[in-house]
């Protein structure tokens, strides 16, 4: 059987269903194919929602553990692991059963299926390519979603269609020469198990860190395995040592410039890591319950189909694109995790967005790679936009790159929330506009600096010159009047500080 649509879509993560209800709003036909048993790929299903989840429930249980030098003596009995399971499971629940609700208002058609694709044939004069689906692991039928049920379509189906985006995202990369197996987990692994009594992470991005959080907040022994001498070492230098300096604060064991070498796991609870440290010889080894994998993700281009359409991939195996998200093959876009950049949700929104608009023959900007926020939501969070000055000096682009750093503790609210943190907001001038001091970077570590992060967005992302920006008017006292501040500060009219 054939079905016919204007755009096809491979993968319902962020970068998938985004391009579906854009691209339905605009008037086509969408097919949505998915593979696993609920829409919103790993944002929703074991990434940004249900570590959120986490994140946030443990935070509470950590913060009623420290209120006694507020002079409030609360106790509490350890976490009820299988109702915090239900929680994080109903949150996560509720979260994909609105999208199908949405994509079904929106009128897309959603499949549940693993899909390949064809090669480009012609059978209505039009350039059209074909993408057969067959069932997705485990089941017998293709389906076809709808809100309450599914309807079986048989062992394959065939869809044509004008446009195919491919959507597929990524998946966790393994330790070298390590295989996930036993205690040796991958951070899907880590959402599902009970919380160990110890862990040992290797990695220092973002996974690492808010994992360390979650479990040290849990009342877990965490041990992080880095091979710089700071977590997120590729950021600003202030943010990450502040981060790093916190972690270790909150009780995090964080064992730097070294590498692994070896971890012998012979139980699904318990392993052995050996690790060399730089400058020394000898292996040295630790016992714990959990080893957390978290050095970063690699692209779903594995499959045979990918090599077989011609789809250009780089080394790491992301599909290369335009700026536009076209890919080499007429008539197939990419976006989201599959496209080398920042792997976050809402880039993969704002991609999704752009393909669906140019597809539909609008004139959408670019997505701008450099003003993408980046956000960690680590105890304390950390947060950044644009350029670090290393970054804004090695582009060549800009004169006079000044970075300005704001003493936290200046700050009211930040005084009370017991976290140190670290604010630099680099500014320069464009070489193209000289003489109008534009911001180019805001970098932070502390509490609320995922919330923050919005406001310098806007300001970063739309060039505001310095000193329109430093004359914003912040509600006091907040956590948002330090970046006023620092505004203040890098316009050189610093006011309650020096
Ligand atoms: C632990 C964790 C926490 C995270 N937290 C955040 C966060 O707080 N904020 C943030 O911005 N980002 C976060 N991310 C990153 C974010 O989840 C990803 O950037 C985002 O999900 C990428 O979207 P995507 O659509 O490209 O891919 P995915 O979400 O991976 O979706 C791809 C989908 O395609 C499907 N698929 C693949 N191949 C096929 C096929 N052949 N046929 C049918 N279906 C297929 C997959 O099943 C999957 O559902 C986190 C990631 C992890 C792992
Ligand atoms: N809050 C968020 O937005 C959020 C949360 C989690 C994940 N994510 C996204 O998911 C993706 C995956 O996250 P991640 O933390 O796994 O990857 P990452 O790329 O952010 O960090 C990987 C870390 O592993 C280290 N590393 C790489 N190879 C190593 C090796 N062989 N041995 C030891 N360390 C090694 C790197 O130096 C880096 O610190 C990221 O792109 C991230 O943006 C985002």
């Amino acid at each position: 059987m054939t079905e016919q649509f204007d755009i096809a879509i491979i993968g319902a993560g962020p970068g998938g269903y985004s391009t579906a209800l854009r691209a339905a709003q605009l008037g086509n036909t969408v097919a949505l194919i998915e593979r696993d048993p609920t829409p919103g790929g790993t944002c929703l299903n074991r990434g940004c929602i249900p570590t959120k989840t986490l994140l946030d429930a443990t935070a509470t249980f950590d913060a009623i553990k420290h209120t006694s030098t507020i002079g409030i003596h609360a106790h509490t009995d350890p976490i009820d692991f299988p109702a915090l399971h239900q929680w994080r499971e109903h949150i996560v629940s509720t979260m994909t059963t609105g999208l199908s609700s949405l994509l079904a208002r929106r009128g897309v058609t959603v499949f549940r299926a693993t899909a390949a694709l064809g090669e480009p044939h012609d059978p209505t004069g039009m350039q059209q390519r074909a993408i057969r689906l067959t069932p997705s692991p485990g089941q017998n039928d293709v389906l076809r979603i709808n809100t309450q049920d599914s309807t079986p379509q048989g062992a394959s189906l065939t869809i044509n269609a004008a446009n195919v985006v491919l959507a597929m995202g990524s998946r966790p990369r393994p330790l070298p020469g390590i295989p996930f197996h036993n205690a040796i987990i991958d951070s899907t692994q880590a959402l599902q198990r009970d919380f160990p009594t110890s862990a040992t992470i290797i990695g220092a991005g973002a996974v690492a860190v808010e994992f360390a959080s979650i479990w040290n907040s849990a009342g877990c022994n965490v041990t992080l395995i880095i091979r710089k001498n700071c977590v997120l070492s590729a950021w600003d230098r202030r943010a990450s040592t502040t981060l790093t300096r916190e972690l270790a604060k909150r009780g995090i064991t964080i064992i730097t410039n070294a590498t692994v070498t070896r971890i012998d796991s012979p139980s699904p609870r318990e392993a052995t890591v050996h690790y060399r440290t730089k400058g020394s010889d000898e292996d040295q080894s630790l016992q714990t319950q959990v080893v957390l994998g978290a050095i970063g993700r690699d692209p779903n281009t594995s499959e045979g189909w990918i090599d077989a359409s011609g789809i250009a991939l780089d080394a790491q195996g992301h599909v290369v694109t335009d700026e536009f998200g076209r890919t080499s093959a007429n008539g197939v876009w990419a976006v989201g995790d599959i496209t080398a950049g920042h792997a976050l949700a809402h880039r993969a929104f704002a991609q999704g967005i752009t393909v669906a608009e140019r597809i539909a023959g609008l004139n959408p900007k670019p997505v701008d790679e450099y003003t993408i926020p980046q956000v960690v939501f680590s105890r304390p969070q950390a947060a950044c936009v644009g350029y670090t000055g290393a970054q804004a000096k090695a582009s060549g682009r800009f004169l006079d790159i000044t970075e300005t750093a704001y003493p936290m503790m200046g700050n009211a609210r930040m005084l009370m929330s017991g976290s140190a943190g670290a604010m630099t907001v680099v500014s320069g001038e464009d070489t193209d506009n000289p003489g109008t001091r534009v911001l180019l970077g805001v970098h932070m570590a502390g509490p609320e600096a995922t919330e923050l992060i919005a406001e310098a967005e806007q300001l970063v992302g739309n060039h505001v010159p310095l000193s329109e920006a430093a004359r914003l008017i912040h509600p006091h006292p907040t956590f948002s009047e330090a970046f006023g501040e620092a505004l203040l500060k890098a316009d050189g009219r610093p006011l309650h500080t020096r």
